[in-house]
């Protein structure tokens, strides 16, 4: 497990050099092996730069995740190709680009269920899927299916805003047989989408999402809920908030989503609102950065070096220095708040937005990640003398996320080809130290 936190070798955690006196402490001749676990809908994106009258057309409202039928997808990728909009062509899904950046980042090991194609001609989407998955995700447990992975149409509109249409294939055909128990008892995570519990019936992928949920939560495995769309949510928002409340315990999410949950715009009051249903909340905000909002214990809260910052909630990242905590292993549980502008103001060009919630999620993942590592192979360690949920502070993860989020900014996939680098050398190193 590489290490999160600031990006100076230094402050990476020694795990090789172990002090001697705590290795009495542990016993362990070898450090134990972390993971995360996600389920997904097996998806490629099909990317194609449209005008906005071919999403009229095709019934696709602007910004949402909309399935498809087949005579549909015949009809818009014929178009598509015909008229050589078509730039690229990735392994996507949100979970799918999840648990790859978290592996990319974490330099280890993830699992994911889905389904994929029994038989797989080179060339065709299942063969790219693999292909374009990094090596440590291990994809030994995804069930054989007859038939095609999914498709996902990703039309980007002239003002960049991205419109999905899904061509499902037997991305949904998941069934809870396929999750297997002992793995998801023993993740640092269960990770999930809400575009889950979309499925049309006869479909099992709910069903087994459900089935992974109930494994992790008598394992008090934490599950990590990625809301994928505005439009999802506002079909009942109350339904979602029930969801949340008994199931979720870390809960990622845009200010636009946010605020088809919560009914708040903006999206610090958004996330407190959400805090009132699990524990830990991600949302991001594209051009004006992000924001998490968590719990801590009061006699362990750190109070920031930063400027206080103005919001609907003033000087609300007073404390952002604390760790995040459940609020059940709180006694007297304080809420926390930070925000982060984005990476250096953002990349120069913004080649695709596509993903950078997803790869700021992955950073959150593998900071909570490494703190299962660091608790389950130094357990003596005064960190953990409280129950924290992460290994760094709101403020550093804000950090992170930001990070990762600006490195897929800056490249086209939604999924990173490579780690971060191990210092800043192009930029100054105030942005670590302040
Ligand atoms: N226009 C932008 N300028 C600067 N930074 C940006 C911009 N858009 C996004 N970011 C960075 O990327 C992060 C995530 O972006 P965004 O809020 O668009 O995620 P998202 O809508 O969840 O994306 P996706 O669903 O495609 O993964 C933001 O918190 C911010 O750090
Ligand atoms: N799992 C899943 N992912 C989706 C869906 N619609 C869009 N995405 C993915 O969302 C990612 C960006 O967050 C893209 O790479 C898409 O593949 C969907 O219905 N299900």
């Amino acid at each position: 497990m590489k290490f999160p936190g600031q990006r100076k070798s230094k402050h990476y955690f020694p795990v090789k050099t172990r002090d001697p006196l705590l290795e009495q402490l542990t016993q362990q001749a070898q450090p134990r092996a972390t993971y995360i676990s996600g389920i997904d809908q097996t998806l490629v994106d099909i990317e194609a730069k449209v005008h906005d009258e071919l999403l009229a057309r095709y019934g696709l409202p602007k910004g949402n995740s909309t399935l498809i039928d087949d005579v549909a997808a015949h009809a818009l990728y014929q178009e598509l190709k015909g008229n050589e909009l078509i730039s690229d062509e990735f392994a996507g899904g949100t979970i799918g680009n999840t648990v790859h950046n978290y592996s990319i980042l974490a330099d280890d090991r993830s699992v994911l269920f889905g389904v994929m194609s029994k038989h797989i001609e080179v060339g065709s989407y299942a063969y790219r899927y693999l292909c374009h998955t990094s090596s440590k995700v291990d994809l030994n447990y995804l069930q054989p299916v007859d038939g095609p992975i999914g498709r996902c149409f990703t039309l980007i509109s002239d003002c960049g805003e991205r419109t999905f249409a899904i061509s499902k294939g037997a991305m949904d055909k998941l069934t809870p047989e396929f999750i297997k128990r002992e793995v998801v008892e023993g993740s640092a995570a269960l990770v999930l989408t809400a575009y889950l519990m979309r499925a049309s019936d006869g479909d099992g992928i709910t069903d087994a999402a459900m089935r992974a949920i109930n494994y992790a939560k008598a394992a008090d495995v934490p599950v990590v809920l990625t809301l994928g769309t505005r439009f999802l949510i506002q079909e009942d928002p109350q339904w979602w908030q029930n969801f949340i409340r008994e199931h979720v315990t870390i809960l990622a999410m845009n200010e636009d989503e946010g605020e088809a949950l919560t009914g708040h715009a903006d999206p610090l009051l958004a996330s407190e609102a959400a805090l009132e249903w699990c524990d830990l909340v991600l949302t991001t905000a594209g051009p004006i950065g992000l924001y998490m909002a968590g719990y801590t214990e009061e006699s362990d809260k750190r109070e920031t070096s930063h400027t206080l910052l103005p919001g609907a909630i003033p000087e609300f990242n007073r404390y952002e220095f604390s760790r995040p905590m459940r609020k059940r292993d709180c006694q007297e549980a304080i809420k926390v708040y930070a925000h982060i502008s984005p990476y250096m103001g953002g990349p120069e060009q913004i080649r695709n937005t596509n993903g950078a919630g997803d790869g700021a999620l992955a950073a959150l993942l593998h900071d909570l990640a490494a703190n299962s590592f660091h608790k389950t192979n130094v357990p003596g360690s005064s960190k953990h003398r409280n129950e924290g949920l992460c290994y760094s502070s709101f403020s550093q993860i804000c950090k992170y996320a930001n990070r990762v989020a600006y490195e897929v900014l800056a490249q086209h996939s939604p999924r990173l080809s490579r780690g971060l680098p191990e210092r800043e050398d192009s930029l100054e190193e105030s942005y670590w130290e302040r």
